[in-house]
């Protein structure tokens, strides 16, 4: 089966890691523990990676702010799951790229509406060999940072890691799935550090893939965030809520082959059998208890990444002229909250 990095959790390394991932080990097997990395955003999926990076043994540095920046340096940053508490201090935390300097890779971990703002204060922290690494649900990210440093400097990837953040530098990791894909945004992007930083989150026990050409697997995990996003934010419940009633189950599916209909008219193919995969995944591998980041986001009254991630599908559907009305309705349906106003009451 294709590796297109469909979420496979932790137990499954062996049967998926006899391919890239192995590869990457052999090419990469010198250095990746004195790499330096970067994390531009503590959240959920930052903190995940803080965690395991820094119990691995790497030097992280990590550019955090507001509250999440106070607590880190107060008492660490805690990772809580099922499989027990990972407590570490970074090397160094900062909400001024200065106070860091340059890193070997930059994480990517800031929410698709703070990309641009987060990215105007990271130069302290970009040589010439640095390369940002996007692990944000969809496109929109990417298209900004191909904008911002440049195609050649950007890595792109997805996480099917499920998280959420209990309290500043406090996350939960729902479940055990740890499936990370990713590889350069373009083929001048490759320089060596994708995959040493590959072969070190395999170090650290995750489920990770380095992929030549990661479009699929990024266009794959899309097929079925979008719609779990949209199923999940207007039922405003975790998976396991919704996933057993016949007719919400048969809106996800119908939802994800909307996305593979867009994939399609912009060139990029899927295997046939996607969807099927997704929803067997969902039904019998995925954690029950799994909810969509903008479920946390609007339950929070934050504003959500509808733009990033719904709202650039409903956009590059119209310009294909492919229908998809389930995204067209959650899109106009959730864009009243985009911007957090719940949260005032009004
Ligand atoms: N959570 C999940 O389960 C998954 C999320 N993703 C994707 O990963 C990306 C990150 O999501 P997630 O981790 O959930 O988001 P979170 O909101 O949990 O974390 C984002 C963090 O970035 C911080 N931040 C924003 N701007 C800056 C800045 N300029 N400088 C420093 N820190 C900044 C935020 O700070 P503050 O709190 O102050 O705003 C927050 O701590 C998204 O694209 C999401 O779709 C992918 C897979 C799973
Ligand atoms: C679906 C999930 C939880 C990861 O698999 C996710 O990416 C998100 O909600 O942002």
């Amino acid at each position: 089966m294709a590796d297109l990095g469909i979420a496979s959790g932790i137990e499954s390394v062996a049967d998926e890691g006899t391919g890239q991932a192995a590869m990457v080990g052999r090419r990469q097997n010198r250095g990746a523990l004195t790499m330096r990395v970067g994390i531009l955003g503590a959240g959920a999926i930052g903190g995940f990676y803080t965690a395991h990076l820094v119990r691995a043994g790497a030097d992280v540095q990590v550019l955090a702010r507001n509250a999440t920046l106070d607590a880190v340096r107060r008492n660490g940053l805690l990772l809580e799951s099922d499989q027990g508490q990972i407590c570490v201090r970074p090397n160094a935390v900062s909400d001024k790229a200065a106070d860091l300097g340059a890193v070997d890779i930059l994480i990517v971990a800031v929410k698709g509406q703070d990309t641009a703002g987060a990215l105007a204060h990271v130069k302290p922290m970009l040589s010439d060999s640095t390369r940002l690494l996007s692990l944000q649900n969809g496109f929109a990210g990417l298209e900004i940072m191909e904008k911002v440093v440049g195609a050649d400097r950007v890595l792109s990837g997805i996480t099917y890691v499920p998280a959420t953040v209990l309290a500043p530098g406090r996350i939960r990791h729902t479940g055990r799935v740890t499936r990370t894909v990713f590889g350069p945004y373009t083929p001048d992007a490759e320089n060596g550090q994708g995959a040493a930083l590959a072969e070190l989150m395999q170090v650290a026990g995750l489920d990770v893939s380095y992929m030549d050409e990661p479009l699929p697997a990024i266009w794959s995990k899309f097929v079925m965030l979008a719609p779990f996003h949209s199923v999940s934010a207007l039922t405003r419940a975790p998976l396991g809520h919704w996933i057993d009633c016949a007719e919400t189950q048969g809106v996800y599916r119908a939802a994800m082959a909307e996305v593979v209909a867009v994939a399609k008219a912009r060139g990029v193919a899927l295997p046939p059998d996607l969807v099927e995969r997704h929803m067997a995944f969902t039904l019998t591998q995925a954690d029950r208890r799994t909810r969509a980041s903008m479920l946390d986001d609007l339950e929070q009254g934050r504003p959500t990444e509808l733009e990033a991630t719904i709202g650039w599908l409903v956009r590059a559907a119209r310009q294909h002229s492919v229908p998809v009305p389930i995204h067209d309705l959650a899109y106009a349906l959730l864009k009243p909250m985009a911007d957090g106003r719940a949260v005032l009451g009004v």
